[in-house]
């Protein structure tokens, strides 16, 4: 690291809240860029919480010189209103670690970024934001980044931290996958409902044969992934506990826009680009689409 600012987060929500938290423990507290000038952070964790002190920063103009390392945890939804926040946090000496959904985070950040290194990541952890902005984490945190020169910094920061950090040399396949496990939790959207929902044996019939589509498209895609997967995906579900909702629930319950493009958008897309039938997305993305965007 250089004698820059080292760490900044932009969007201390329930991932930012986590990664902050962690982080914090160890003594490398990240500033913390937000939209909301919360005092502090909370977490909750199986052991106990950690508190984070604030100030969340919610004013850009504030900010001296760019930094080393930004994590960047707004939803995908949000990219464009942060841009103040990452033109002010980032040049090209910095590294870019977006804690988000998606297969096409390098494309989305990029623009804003002033030629900055946007590094990809998987995000595994469930982690829900109470009403009073604490944020309950549901499980171990873990990562998994491209094992690329740039994935170094992010490795470094979290050294010796609670969150789990690993390095893929077939990262798009990896990242395929949790992106299977995301539109297959889009369901949950449709159906109102939490993880509960996937014991009924019509939703396992039908999840299965959406993730069979889903991963059509992947493999097109270059993600090297077997046929057992989309079971693999569905037995978590029927494994976890049957509250265990999903961050595009969350913001559907709150009428907040959901990330539907980036999470089964995506597969309808490719698979028009790539003639591939996608007949389930085809009722599954308007549907999502309609519910963040209405209008009604
Ligand atoms: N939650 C989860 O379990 C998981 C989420 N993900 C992914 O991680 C990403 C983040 O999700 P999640 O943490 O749930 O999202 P949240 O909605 O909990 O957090 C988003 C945060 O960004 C802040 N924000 C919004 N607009 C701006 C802005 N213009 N400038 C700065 N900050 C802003 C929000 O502020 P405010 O306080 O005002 O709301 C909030 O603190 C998403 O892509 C999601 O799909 C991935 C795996 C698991
Ligand atoms: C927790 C998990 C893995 C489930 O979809 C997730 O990525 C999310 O909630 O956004």
């Amino acid at each position: 690291m250089s004698d820059r600012p080292a760490i900044a987060l932009v969007g201390p929500g329930a991932i930012g809240t986590t990664i902050a938290a962690v982080l914090h423990e160890v003594e490398r507290t990240p500033v913390l860029c937000g939209r909301t000038a919360h005092p502090r952070l909370l977490l909750r964790h199986d052991d106990g919480e950690i508190v984070v002190p604030g100030p969340v920063l919610n004013d850009p103009s504030t900010l001296g010189e760019p930094f080393d390392l930004v994590f960047v945890a707004v939803k995908t939804t949000q990219i464009a209103d942060s841009a103040d926040w990452l033109a002010a946090l980032c040049d090209e000496n910095t590294v870019v670690c977006a804690l988000q959904n998606g297969v096409e985070q390098q494309a989305r950040l990029e623009p804003y970024v002033n030629g900055a290194t946007v590094l990809p990541s998987v995000v595994w952890f469930p982690a829900q934001r109470e009403p009073d902005a604490s944020v309950w984490l549901r499980a171990k945190p873990r990562l998994t980044l491209p094992d690329v020169p740039p994935a170094q910094r992010v490795v470094d920061a979290l050294h010796g931290t609670r969150c789990m950090v690993e390095l893929s040399g077939d990262f798009i396949s990896i990242a395929w996958r949790k992106l299977l496990l995301n539109a297959a939790a889009g369901l949950m959207v449709l159906a109102n409902r939490r993880a509960g929902m996937f014991s009924r044996a019509d939703i396992t019939e039908l999840a299965l044969a959406y993730l069979r589509e889903c991963l059509t498209v992947a493999r097109a895609k270059g993600a090297v992934l077997n046929d057992s997967v989309a079971q693999e995906i569905v037995d978590g579900f029927q494994r976890a506990p049957a509250d265990l909702g999903t961050s595009i629930l969350a913001d559907r319950q709150a009428n907040r826009p959901l990330e539907w493009d980036i999470r089964n958008g995506v597969i309808q897309r490719y698979g028009a680009e790539l003639g591939i039938a996608t007949p389930i997305s085809d009722v599954v993305v308007p549907l999502l689409a309609a519910g963040s965007e209405g209008p009604g």
